[in-house]
C-alpha cells in the first residue's frame, strides 16, 4: 500500500482517548486514523502507556474520555453483545503470551476450529480442513493437528495463536508484543510470517512493541509514546531515520548503540 492508494474513510478512528488510574496517567489525548491494510506501530519504553492504549482500543478497558469509531460505528457506545460479536468476527487480538490467547487443554486443530464454530461453522469436515489449511499457513505440520499446544515450542504456540486469530478473516488485528519472549532466530521467522500474512490478507494492524526492529519491518506508520502521551507520529522510516522529538532520538540511538 502507498499514500496514493489510501481510501477516503479510515477503518478505525481514535479521538482524544484518555485513561487514568486514579492520579496516574495511563494514556492521554491519543488520536489517530487507521486505514484498511495499514499497519500502525506503537512504541515507547516500559510504562509509556502502550498496553493501556491497546486495551482501550480493543475494548478490554473503558477509557475515561474520547471516541473510537470502527467502520463508522462508535465502539464505546455500542451494546456489549455487539462489541463481543465484533471481537469474534472483524477483530482479533494476538497476546504476547500465547497462553493468554490459546486454550491449552484443547488440541491445535480444536483451537483453530473453535473460532470457526463461534462464527457459525457446523460441518466437522469443513472445520477440520480449514484448521489443517491454517496450520500449514503458519508452518505447523498437519500431523500435529491433534496435539495440545503445551506440546509445542514457544514459537509454534505463537504461530498457532495467530492461526486461531486469523482463521475467521478479521479486518483489524491488535497485537501486543507478538514476538516478545522468543529467541531472536524464532522472532525473525515469526516476523517474516506475520509480514506475509498481513500483506496477503490486507489486514489492518495495531501492534504494540518496544522493539524498533519489529516496527521497522512491519509498520507503515509509527506512534511514539512517553508518559502516556504521543510525542511523535509519522511514516515509520521517516520517524526512525529522522526523529524530531528528543525522546524518539534517544530511543533510536539507544538501539543503534546495542
Ligand atoms: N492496573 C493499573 N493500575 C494502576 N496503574 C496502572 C495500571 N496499569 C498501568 N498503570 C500505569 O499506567 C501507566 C502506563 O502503563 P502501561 O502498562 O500502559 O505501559 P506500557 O507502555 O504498556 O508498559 P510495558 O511495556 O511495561 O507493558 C504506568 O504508569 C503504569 O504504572
Amino acid at each position: 500500500m502507498n499514500a496514493f492508494s489510501k481510501p477516503d474513510t479510515p477503518l478505525f478512528r481514535v479521538e482524544n482517548l484518555t485513561k487514568s488510574y486514579g492520579p496516574r496517567i495511563g494514556c492521554a489525548d491519543v488520536s489517530f486514523d487507521l486505514y484498511p491494510g495499514e499497519v500502525l506501530g506503537i512504541v515507547g519504553e516500559s510504562g509509556s502507556g502502550k498496553s493501556t492504549l491497546l486495551s482501550c482500543l480493543a475494548g478490554h478497558l473503558t477509557p475515561d474520555r474520547g471516541q473510537i469509531t470502527y467502520d463508522g460505528r462508535n465502539t464505546l457506545s455500542m451494546a456489549e453483545a455487539e462489541r463481543r460479536k465484533l471481537a469474534r468476527t472483524d477483530w482479533a487480538f494476538v497476546h504476547q503470551n500465547p497462553r493468554d490467547g490459546l486454550r491449552m487443554g484443547v488440541s491445535a486443530g480444536g483451537n483453530v476450529g473453535e473460532r470457526l464454530m463461534a462464527v457459525g461453522a457446523r460441518h466437522y469436515g469443513d472445520i477440520r480442513a480449514q484448521a489443517l489449511d491454517w496450520l500449514g499457513r503458519v508452518e505447523i505440520a498437519g500431523d500435529r493437528i491433534d496435539d495440545r499446544p503445551r506440546a509445542f515450542s514457544g514459537g509454534m504456540q505463537q504461530r498457532l495463536q495467530i492461526a486461531r486469530n486469523l482463521v475467521t478473516g478479521p479486518r483489524l488485528v491488535f497485537m501486543d508484543e507478538p514476538t516478545g519472549g522468543l529467541d531472536v532466530s524464532v522472532q525473525a521467522r515469526l516476523l517474516d510470517l506475520l509480514r506475509g500474512l498481513v500483506r496477503d490478507l490486507g489486514l489492518s494492524v495495531i501492534i504494540v512493541t518496544h522493539d524498533l526492529a519489529v516496527v521497522r519491518l512491519l509498520a507503515h506508520r509509527l506512534m511514539v509514546m512517553k508518559g502516556g502521551f504521543v510525542v511523535e507520529q509519522g511514516l515509520t522510516d521517516q520517524v526512525l531515520d529522522d526523529p524530531q522529538h528528543g525522546y524518539t532520538q534517544l530511543l533510536v540511538s539507544s538501539v543503534l548503540q546495542v
